[in-house]
This record gives C-alpha cells, sequence and structure tokens, in this order.
C-alpha cells in the first residue's frame, strides 16, 4: 500500500499532476488537498479505473493533516505563480504556505517524502527544513526540492537544437545549482551522448545555456499574464516522484537524479561542499535513490572552463536566497 498526496492538488501543476499520479499503478491511496476545489478534482479523477483510491480534503476540520495522515509520499505544488515582469523571488509570499503545509506533515506524517515544487524553490526548501527542524522530524535523506523540469528542458532543448527527435530524455544532460535564472547550471560538457557540436560553438552553446536557465520565462511570457509552466511541471513532477516510488517501493536501485537538497552535516553533503568550493547548506546535485530517498550523494564531477564560470555565478545568486529561507519566521495565527 502507497500513499501519494498532492498539497494545491487543484492547481494548474495539481490538476494534471493529480492524473498522472492517478495512472501510477504503484500508487493505491491517493489524497487530494487544496483550499478550493480538491474535493471536486477528487471525485473527477476517481472515475478512471486505475489502483489508487481517490479522496479530497479542503481546509475545513483540520484538512490538511486528515489528508496527509499516513503518507508515504507528499508532493507540493501550492501557491501563487509568476506573472511576467516577476522574478521567482517574488513568489517568496509562498513561504508561509510552505510553513504551514510543513507543520502538518511533521504533525502528520513525519516520514514521508516531501517533494517541494512550490516556488522559489532556492528559498522554500530551506523553509520546509527549518520547520521540520523545529518539530524535531527533520531527515534530510526525504526532503527533496523538485528541479526536474530543467533537466527535461535541457534535454528537449538541445534535441530540437541538433535536429534530433526529442524522444523521452535521449539526451541525458546533469542540472545542478538552484531552480532560478543564473542559479540553474546545465552541465553540457557531461551530455551522454556528447554533444561536440554544441561545445564547440560559443553562440550556440550561449544561447542553449540562456534558454535551460531562462525556460520558465519562456513559459512566463507565452501565458502573458495566465500563469507559468503547468503541465510540463506537472510531467516533471510526476516522473520525479515515479524514480522515487520506484526506489522507495519498487525495488529499484541505482538511479541517479539532481535534486535541490539540503548539504548539511547530517546529509552527507560536506564532501559536495568541498567540491563545489563552497559552505552553502542546499544545492542541486546528483543523488542516488534508494528505500530511504537520498541513498547517496554523487560527485559533481568534472566540468569545463565555461561550467566553472557558471557555477561561481550561480553559488553567489543562491546564498541569499538560501538565507532568506532559513530566516524565515511564520506569521503568528489570527485570533
Ligand atoms: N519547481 C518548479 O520547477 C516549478 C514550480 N512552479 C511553482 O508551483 C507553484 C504552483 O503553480 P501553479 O499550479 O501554476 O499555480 P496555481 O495558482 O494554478 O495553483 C496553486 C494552487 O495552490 C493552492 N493553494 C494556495 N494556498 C494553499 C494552501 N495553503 N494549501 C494548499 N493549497 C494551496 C491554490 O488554491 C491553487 O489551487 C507556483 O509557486 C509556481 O511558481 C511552477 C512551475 C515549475
Ligand atoms: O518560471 C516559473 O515561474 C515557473 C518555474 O519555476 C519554471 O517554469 O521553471
Amino acid at each position: 500500500m502507497v500513499k501519494a498526496v498532492v498539497c494545491g492538488a487543484a492547481g494548474g501543476i495539481g490538476q494534471p499532476l493529480s492524473l498522472l499520479l492517478k495512472l501510477n499503478p504503484i500508487i493505491t491511496e491517493l489524497s487530494l488537498y487544496d483550499v478550493v476545489n480538491a474535493v471536486g478534482v477528487a471525485a473527477d479523477l476517481s472515475h478512471i479505473p486505475t489502483p489508487a483510491q481517490v479522496t479530497g480534503f479542503l481546509p475545513a476540520d483540520n484538512g490538511a493533516e486528515k489528508a496527509l495522515k499516513g503518507a508515504d509520499i507528499v508532493v507540493i505544488p501550492a501557491g501563487v505563480p509568476r506573472k511576467p515582469g516577476m522574478t521567482r523571488d517574488d513568489l517568496f509570499v509562498n513561504a508561509g504556505i510552505c510553513a504551514t503545509l510543513a507543520q502538518a506533515i511533521a504533525n502528520a506524517c513525519p516520514k514521508a517524502f516531501i517533494l517541494v515544487i512550490s516556488n522559489p524553490v532556492n528559498s522554500t526548501v530551506p523553509v520546509f527544513a527549518e520547520t521540520l527542524k523545529k518539530a524535531g522530524v527533520f531527515d534530510p535523506k526525504k526532503l527533496l526540492g523538485v528541479s526536474h523540469l530543467d533537466i527535461i528542458r535541457a534535454s528537449t532543448f538541445v534535441a530540437s537544437v541538433l535536429g534530433k527527435p526529442t524522444e523521452a530524455l535521449h539526451y541525458t544532460i546533469p542540472v545542478v545549482g538552484g531552480h532560478s535564472g543564473a542559479t540553474i547550471l546545465p552541465l553540457l560538457s557531461q551530455a551522454k551522448p556528447a554533444i561536440p557540436d554544441i561545445l564547440n560553438d560559443k553562440e550556440k552553446r550561449d544561447a542553449l545555456v540562456n534558454r535551460i536557465q531562462f525556460g520558465g520565462d519562456e513559459v512566463v511570457k507565452a501565458k502573458d499574464g495566465a500563469g507559468s509552466a503547468t503541465l510540463s511541471m506537472a510531467q516533471a513532477g510526476a516522473e520525479f516522484a515515479n524514480y522515487v516510488l520506484e526506489a522507495a517501493f519498487g525495488g529499484k536501485k541505482g538511479k541517479v537524479v539532481q535534486a535541490y537538497i539540503n548539504l548539511g552535516a547530517d546529509a552527507g553533503g560536506e564532501g559536495i561542499k568541498k567540491e563545489i568550493g563552497t559552505d552553502l547548506d542546499y544545492f542541486s546535485v546528483n543523488i542516488e535513490l534508494g528505500p530511504s530517498g537520498i541513498e547517496k550523494i554523487l560527485p559533481i564531477g568534472q566540468i569545463d572552463d565555461v561550467e566553472k564560470g557558471l557555477l561561481e555565478a550561480a553559488v553567489k545568486e543562491l546564498g541569499p536566497s538560501i538565507e532568506k529561507g532559513n530566516s524565515f519566521t511564520p506569521a503568528p495565527p489570527k485570533l
């Protein structure tokens, strides 16, 4: 029996993500939580003949904790998206929602895998960690900031530049760092198969890096006030959740992905910090998934001079975002 919960399930990402999780045969129970319409979305999905039993919950009568009770995995796309002209940092208003949900998780399912989609991921993951630490239930191996959309974008964009089919992750390109602009560091020199035609063409390479770093802005602009990426994010979130589920409950070994994680001493991230030459406590890095979440944190490996420059820029921009999340204090509840 595997229980998954989506928090923010009635939103632009939440609905298609919930659909994709409903289609995942590993999941036997799917709870949908939102401040609006979660019951309706659940009723709709419940007519699809797959194993997951779907139930919707609203905030009344402690609905969040009821939804979360006994969850094995919680996926969180709750909170406002960007409009044109905004940076992800402008979405720090979502910190309060994240702290509230983290507290509910601490109360109802402290051992669940927590997949954070809500932006700004560079800050909301620290907000989750700090709230879970205060509640005494923080397990760095189970808290995963979802940067997987950057990975699927990198693969798709490389294939399209090279005129190759954009079939499922044909190009494997690790993307490390964070999840916004210059903090997104695609390691094109590590692409598999290798892409010498791009690496040896500065103009092509710069354009490609820029498109991967600002892929989110491309969608925000095209939607013109109607939000940001939802469908591609739902696909990325469901695929990433499936990797976690297969490693935890499907006996799948050795899956390596990137996710934005805590690198504190308890997480075993000291080696990476030395490799990057920084004391940042969060970074998106290569991880091997296993039954308890992050089985191993793997080295970033060899990068070229262009990537060394991008790494420096990423580290510089990430620091203040992490600090902002670390020092967030939720407003006291209204009496
Ligand atoms: N990590 C990533 O790569 C990406 C992250 N995002 C982020 O995901 C978030 C959601 O985006 P969309 O689905 O487009 O927004 P949306 O506005 O369509 O949906 C958000 C949902 O969250 C719900 N919500 C608000 N407060 C809540 C609470 N306290 N508890 C539970 N649910 C609550 C809303 O009712 C709404 O249904 C945004 O912050 C966006 O920036 C978006 C794309 C990619
Ligand atoms: O750009 C945004 O605001 C949403 C997002 O994180 C992405 O699409 O990568």
